[in-house]
Formats: C-alpha cells, sequence, structure tokens
C-alpha cells in the first residue's frame, strides 16, 4: 500500500526494468547522451571535442515522434521507468545546451515534454529530476542473483560520468539501506499495543537506542562523504545537472497548457528516510507549534515550507508513508509517559547531531566552493552573474547554510524540556 519493501524500504526490490517497443528510442538516446553531452557552461577541451555531437543529439530529439504514454500502460514499474527516462533525458537536453541558447527562457521540446508531463500527471511527481530518479530509480544488479546491498548494485545514468557523482548515488543509497532497519524500528513503535504498560515502555526504550544507533550510523554516512565525494567536483561537475528551472531562463514546456508545476530539481532533501525520521519524533520545520526555544530572526528567514514541499518530489506512496506515520503522534505518546522521555530526548539529539554533521557538509561542498576555481579541465566557465549567484544556493534557491540551520534548530526544539 505504501510500496515500502521489508528489506529493501524506499527502493523497489528488483531495478525497473528498460521500456521497449517504441519507447526504446529513449532508452537509446539515452545511453548515447552520456557519451556525447557535456555541461553546456563546460568550456574545456573535451566539451568543445562534443560539441558538434551534442548538437546533433539535441536536433535529433526535437524531431523526435511524440509518442503517446497511454500504451505505457497504467503499471507503476513501467510509469517510473519513463519518468526516469525522460527526466535523464531533460536534464541532459536543458543543461548541455550553450547558454547562448537560453536566453529569456528555456524551451522544452515537444517530443519530451508532452510524454513527461502526461507520465508526470499520472504518477502525480513534478516533470523534473528527483531524488528517486538519481537514487531509488538509477541502479541495476552486479549480480541478479543476489540480494541488493551497496555492493551488489551499480549506478547506471551518471550525468558527468565522475566517480565523485556515482559515489554521491551511493552515498545516498547507503542513507536509504541504514533506512531499512529505522523503518522497521518505526513499524514496531507505532504498532505497539497498549504503549503505556511497563512491558511496552521498555521494549519502545530499546527501539529507541536502537533508533540512535541507526541515526549515529546515518551520521558516520554523511560525515565520511568527502573521502568518495570531491567537494569541487560535486560542486562544478555534478551538481548543475540536477538543476531545475531558475528564474534567469524559466522552463517552458512546449505542446503542454501553461501550468505552474513544481520544477526544483533533484536534492538529497527529498529522501523519505530522513523525512520518515522527522515525521516519527515529530520535528517542526514549519514553525507551527509556537516551540521553545523561540526561532532566531535568521530561522525566521528560512524557508519554512522547504521539507513541505520536498515531500511533493517523493513517489506519492511514500508520501502517505509519511503522512501515516505522524498521525501516530508519537512524541505526544512520549510526553503522557514520562519514562519514555530521558529516550526520545536522546534520539532527537542524535538527529540534531546528523543536521550539525551536515551543516559541515554543506558548508565545505556548497558554500566554500561556491568560490573555488572549477576543475581545469573544465575551461573558464560561461556562467552569467545571475546564475553563478543561485549556484551557491540550495535547491529552490535558499541559501544553504540559514536552511540547513534552520533545520537544526527545529530538531533542537523537539526535544521534551522538564515541566
Ligand atoms: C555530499 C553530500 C551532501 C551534500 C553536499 C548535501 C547538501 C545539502 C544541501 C545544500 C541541502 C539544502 C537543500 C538543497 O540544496 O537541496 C541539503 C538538504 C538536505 N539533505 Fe543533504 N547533502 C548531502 C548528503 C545528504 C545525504 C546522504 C542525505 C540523506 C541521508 C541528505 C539529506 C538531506 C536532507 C533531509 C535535507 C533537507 C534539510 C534538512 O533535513 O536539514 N543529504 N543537503
Amino acid at each position: 500500500m505504501y510500496d515500502v519493501d521489508p528489506d529493501t524500504g524506499f527502493f523497489p526490490s528488483q531495478p525497473l526494468r528498460p521500456l521497449s517497443g517504441e519507447f526504446s528510442l529513449w532508452e537509446k538516446e539515452l545511453v548515447e547522451a552520456r557519451s556525447v553531452l557535456k555541461l553546456g557552461i563546460d568550456r574545456g577541451q573535451e566539451a568543445f571535442a562534443k560539441c558538434a555531437l551534442g548538437e546533433q543529439w539535441r536536433q535529433r530529439l526535437r524531431s523526435w515522434p511524440v509518442l503517446d504514454v497511454t500504451e505505457l500502460g497504467d503499471g507503476i514499474r513501467a510509469l517510473r521507468r519513463a519518468h526516469y527516462v525522460l527526466t535523464c533525458l531533460l536534464h541532459f537536453y536543458v543543461h548541455s545546451l550553450p547558454p547562448s541558447q537560453r536566453q529569456g527562457q528555456t524551451i522544452i521540446p515537444k517530443p519530451l515534454a508532452v510524454p513527461l508531463v502526461a507520465v508526470s500527471q499520472k504518477l502525480k511527481l513534478p516533470p523534473v529530476l528527483t531524488f528517486a530518479d538519481i537514487v531509488l530509480w538509477n541502479w541495476e544488479f552486479v549480480d541478479p542473483e543476489q540480494p541488493l546491498s551497496l555492493k551488489n548494485m551499480r549506478y547506471v545514468n551518471v550525468f558527468s560520468g565522475t566517480d565523485t557523482e556515482r559515489n554521491f548515488y551511493l552515498l545516498s543509497a547507503a542513507a536509504e539501506l541504514k533506512g531499512v532497519e529505522m523503518l522497521k524500528i518505526i513499524e514496531r513503535v507505532v504498532n505497539i499495543p497498549c504503549p503505556t504498560t511497563q512491558s511496552a515502555i521498555a521494549a519502545i526504550k530499546r527501539d529507541f537506542e536502537e533508533l540512535v544507533r541507526v541515526i549515529d550510523d546515518l551520521t558516520t554516512i554523511i560525515g565520511d562523504s568527502s573521502q568518495t565525494v570531491h567537494p569541487n567536483t560535486f560542486y562544478w561537475a555534478a551538481r548543475p545537472w540536477w538543476n531545475g528551472s531558475n528564474s534567469a531562463a524559466p522552463w517552458v514546456f512546449e505542446g503542454v497548457p501553461p501550468s505552474s508545476f513544481d520544477l526544483g530539481g533533484a536534492s538529497a532533501g527529498q529522501s523519505s528516510v530522513m523525512h520518515a525520521l522527522d515525521a516519527f519524533l515529530d520535528v517542526d520545520h514549519g514553525l507551527k507549534q509556537g516551540r521553545q526555544p523561540a526561532p532566531s530572526a535568521e530561522n525566521r528567514r528560512a524557508d519554512k515550507g522547504f521539507m513541505e514541499k520536498m515531500r511533493r518530489y517523493m513517489p506519492e506512496e511514500h508520501r502517505d508513508y509519511l503522512a501515516q506515520v505522524q498521525k501516530r503522534h508519537v512524541r505526544d505518546l512520549v510526553q503522557r509517559t514520562p519514562a519514555l522521555r530521558e529516550h526520545y530526548n536522546m534520539t532527537v539529539a542524535a538527529l540534531k547531531k546528523f543536521r550539525d554533521i551536515h551543516i559541515r557538509v554543506g558548508t565545505l561542498f556548497i558554500i566554500s566552493q561556491a568560490k573555488s576555481t572549477p576543475p581545469a579541465n573544465m575551461g573558464t566557465l560561461d556562467i552569467s552573474p545571475e546564475e553563478g549567484e543561485s549556484r551557491s544556493k540550495g535547491t529552490g534557491g535558499n541559501p544553504v547554510s540559514t536552511l540547513l540551520k534552520a533545520g537544526r534548530d527545529a530538531t533542537q526544539r523537539t526535544l521534551l524540556k522538564d515541566e
């Protein structure tokens, strides 16, 4: 019902199969895109050498037939595969365009725009690359006979072709797989019968202790990120591919009635694992609860709707899962059961520590890199001042540190105080 697998969590238990028949055109062109397209702002030698092939690829795409997605049927796996393939094609198309072809607006050609919007509407997802596309649906087994694990998965679509991008997906996958243990704990706690009996309290305490260990592991995963993900390559060569529409050259979907789509782009902020923790512990990112200490002026300036917005980029079933966890009101239960308070607070403190480390990672990978020189093999980048400005911001244009600190402080405010 919520599409959460007991062994693979928010990952599908099997990779999504490539589309066949007339839709294999999209699959074939996606494979081709990986070998001929470079970022449009890239002025390095390799980009220069591929320039003509890239232009031919984009011209071909403009002349594709507009395929009718009703032929895909209503099966969720085929629709998700279509979303994955089409959003990868979309980001390849948009971000490989030379800046001179993106002035004022960015036209998404009809053969891409029409089926992508139709598939997205069926899935209730935005027509843009999401975390689900790049992390949950973008892998294949190394050995299909073995179960899903970090060692037994291979990421397929790597826009920049760099190990840094591949390793970022693996890092996110490590957090998702850790999430499987977390989901089991959450299920046990929210479904425990008569939670205020002595034996139930003892069981919930054990579960909180286990959850602290899981969150600490998530903290280690993210804290070690710079061992495999190179900050400079991440910032200049990988991250630009995930960007959504921006105000300097907003996306216009040709052949689609105008609509206000969510077009923020992909972010690990769309990982349902972290949102499940927030929902379970009842972190109030929206500042709706009047908790103490009162939010700082900087907290108030942050986008209070950010986390809510990120949910719109998740598969519908995962959104529904989060909503039902939230309705179990575990924080209220702890408030009524003082014996659980210390263990609950330990868990909140572990999540706050995760966000402290995440701020450090965001600073190293985004804020510091915004002032850095791009990798030498990309030459002198062709970036307008407006674009340069938006590149040092988070998904959706928020200043990264304000946003991440607001999340950390909202977590701190979740701690239950002595009455
Ligand atoms: C190199 C590694 C990472 C970097 C540089 C990074 C950076 C960022 C940035 C800049 C944001 C602000 C919003 C945005 O721009 O999308 C963000 C938000 C977020 N990221 Fe990460 N991130 C990384 C890895 C991860 C991983 C592995 C996870 C999941 C475990 C994660 C979970 C989140 C969440 C949940 C948010 C929303 C804000 C919050 O909860 O505090 N990030 N991240």
